[in-house]
């Protein structure tokens, strides 16, 4: 795995420039002594879409909640150079918004607007601004329909919604997201997706915790995997091939990529094994291009006792995905 390449600087990144978000040797014990997180540190690049994956309990929440210092301990943590526990709570919020993974503990307002509009009146910003800033969020989250709605009586998928445009009101630089797509629907799975990946292209630096490996390379450029340290860094793709890394940590690949290695072991001839669905629609699309329609797969490479063997996996396999 490339990690040294990785823990670089991305190549787009003007060299003078340093990291938005720089942790450093964060180390936390929760009561009774409990280690949840052991001397992590790493940095994260302006524009860079960043996932944190590990098992449950590896530590990723009791990170996030260091960021808005939530939770304080030892070590430290630098966005755009300033440490985030000398920062005041506004100064705090223009720099990074965090959307945890329970809806209701962000929203408490009497209507979604007030909701979306909270974070801006309180910096001070002209009504003009305010109302520009709640119609954008809003907008980019497409929920202009529940503005007027009880956010308390909205559904998880719409209620995530809202806190994230509550949050994009505020144009934070970091967006930080504590497993956005958890117990959504697919549709609202790809809304968020949408919506993440539109404020990315837009320059916002991003940071997810997910366990939804099948999206992972679409939420992610980068991955961190976590169990209380820092235990690799890499692509999606890296992490997906490091089957002792997954196993570790109670990671599986995505099951696009594992269909796809089966594939490939049975003969099925790719350069780079597809992460997602889409890559492996676009891989079978070039491949039956290229060849008339058809798909090669070259068993002549295997015995037949290798194909017989090949054959029931590949059954058994099917099945679980049926
Ligand atoms: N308030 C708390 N008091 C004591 N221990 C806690 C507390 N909150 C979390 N922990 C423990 O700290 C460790 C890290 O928890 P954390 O919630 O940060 O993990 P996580 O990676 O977000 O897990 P998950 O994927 O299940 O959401 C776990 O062992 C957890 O039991």
């Amino acid at each position: 795995m490339n990690t040294d390449t990785l823990n670089d600087k991305p190549e787009n990144v003007d060299e003078k420039s340093m990291p938005v978000l720089s942790v450093k040797n964060l180390t936390y014990h929760y009561p009774k002594n409990k280690l949840a997180l052991d001397d992590v540190s790493f940095d994260i690049y302006s524009g860079e879409k960043v996932a944190v994956v590990g098992p449950n309990g590896a530590g990723k929440t009791t990170l996030f909640l260091h960021m808005n210092s939530t939770i304080k301990s030892k070590g430290h943590i630098f966005i755009n150079g300033k440490d985030v526990a000398d920062m005041n709570p506004t100064e705090r919020v223009k720099e990074v918004g965090i959307m945890f993974a329970d809806p209701d503990n962000q929203l408490f307002m009497p209507t979604v607007f007030d909701d979306v509009a909270f974070g801006p009146l309180n910096l001070g910003l002209s009504k003009e601004e305010v109302e520009q800033r709640v119609e954008e969020a809003i907008e980019m989250t497409g929920i202009a329909d529940l503005k007027t709605r009880v956010p308390h009586h909205l559904s998880l998928g719409q209620k995530k919604k809202v806190v994230l445009a509550s949050i994009i009101s505020m144009k934070p630089k970091v967006l930080i997201l504590d497993e956005p797509t958890a117990n959504l629907d697919p549709k609202s799975k790809r809304d968020v997706l949408e919506i993440v990946n539109k404020l990315n292209a837009d320059g916002m630096t991003i940071i997810i915790s997910t366990h939804d490996v099948n999206l992972l390379s679409e939420l992610a450029d980068k991955v961190f995997v976590l169990n209380k340290r820092i235990i690799e860094t890499g692509t999606p793709r890296d992490i997906f091939s490091n089957p002792g890394l997954l196993e570790e940590n109670n990671l599986e690949a995505s099951d696009i990529f594992k269909f796809f290695q089966l594939l490939s072991s049975i003969g099925f001839d790719c350069e780079e094994l597809p992460l997602s669905f889409d890559e492996a629609v676009e891989e079978i699309l070039t491949q039956m291009e290229e060849s008339g329609g058809h798909i090669h797969l070259h068993t002549h490479d295997h015995s037949h006792e290798e194909m017989i063997k090949l054959r029931t996996a590949f059954q058994q396999r099917i099945e679980r995905i049926d």
